[in-house]
């Protein structure tokens, strides 16, 4: 039988990741849209993106009873101080919109010339399991906001983010690309000693 791990995200977009990158590893990465069982929301009232990431990975796996891995991530713009941030999902409200973030975004920096318009994605990955201590690792992706949107790979502001020394969107990469440079890979590399050591 392949080996198993719960992704607690609601997110395709980085349920599709998670399973590429776990592939690697002979892991079956399984996202909580795909449990027979629907698995209510867990309310992200954290400040920061290693308590959400805990909030998530815990109420998942004692509701479960089983491992489970929860990404906490956003963009953080220079000139905004840091926001999105942890707000990256709900920065235009709710309901969550991709396509309302972006447009929000590309408003706020409106003018903003391109040596103004550095950011970074974050990624915190926690790994929870009953009875054990909740182990956390995070990646960062450096780049720049674009003034116009590009491309229609990955998903949330891909479309926008241009990775330092590219002069192409994360939306053009296509995804074994972005899967190589991006915050969540960079988050994945730091597991790889706890994935040698529990295989
Ligand atoms: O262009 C992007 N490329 C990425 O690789 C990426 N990673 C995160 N983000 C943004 O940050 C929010 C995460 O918020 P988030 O961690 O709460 O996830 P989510 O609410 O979408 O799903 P869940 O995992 O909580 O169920 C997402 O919705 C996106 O707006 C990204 N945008
Ligand atoms: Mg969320």
């Amino acid at each position: 039988m392949t080996k198993q791990i719960i992704i607690a995200t609601k997110n395709k977009g980085k349920s599709k990741e998670f399973k590429e990158f776990f592939a690697k590893y002979g892991i079956e990465a399984i996202s909580l849209l795909e449990l027979d069982e629907e698995i209510v929301d867990v309310e992200e009232t954290g400040n920061s993106f290693r308590e959400n990431a805990a909030l998530k990975a815990e109420t998942i796996a004692n509701h479960l009873q089983q491992m489970v891995l929860a990404d906490d991530s956003g963009l953080e713009v220079d000139v905004l101080d840091g926001k999105p941030g942890i707000y990256s999902a709900r920065y235009a409200g709710e309901p969550t919109d991709d396509e309302k973030n972006i447009q929000k975004l590309l408003q706020e920096l409106a003018g903003v010339p391109k040596e103004k318009r550095g950011a970074r994605f974050v990624c915190t990955l926690a790994i929870a399991e009953p009875g054990n201590e909740t182990i956390f690792r995070t990646g960062f992706c450096e780049g720049k906001i674009s003034t116009q949107k590009k491309g229609n790979h990955g998903f949330g502001y891909d479309p926008v983010f241009v990775p330092e020394n590219y002069n192409l969107t994360m939306a053009e990469l296509p995804s074994n690309e972005k899967n190589k440079i991006s915050h969540r890979k960079y988050a994945m590399d730091e597991l790889e000693d706890w994935l040698e050591q529990s295989n």
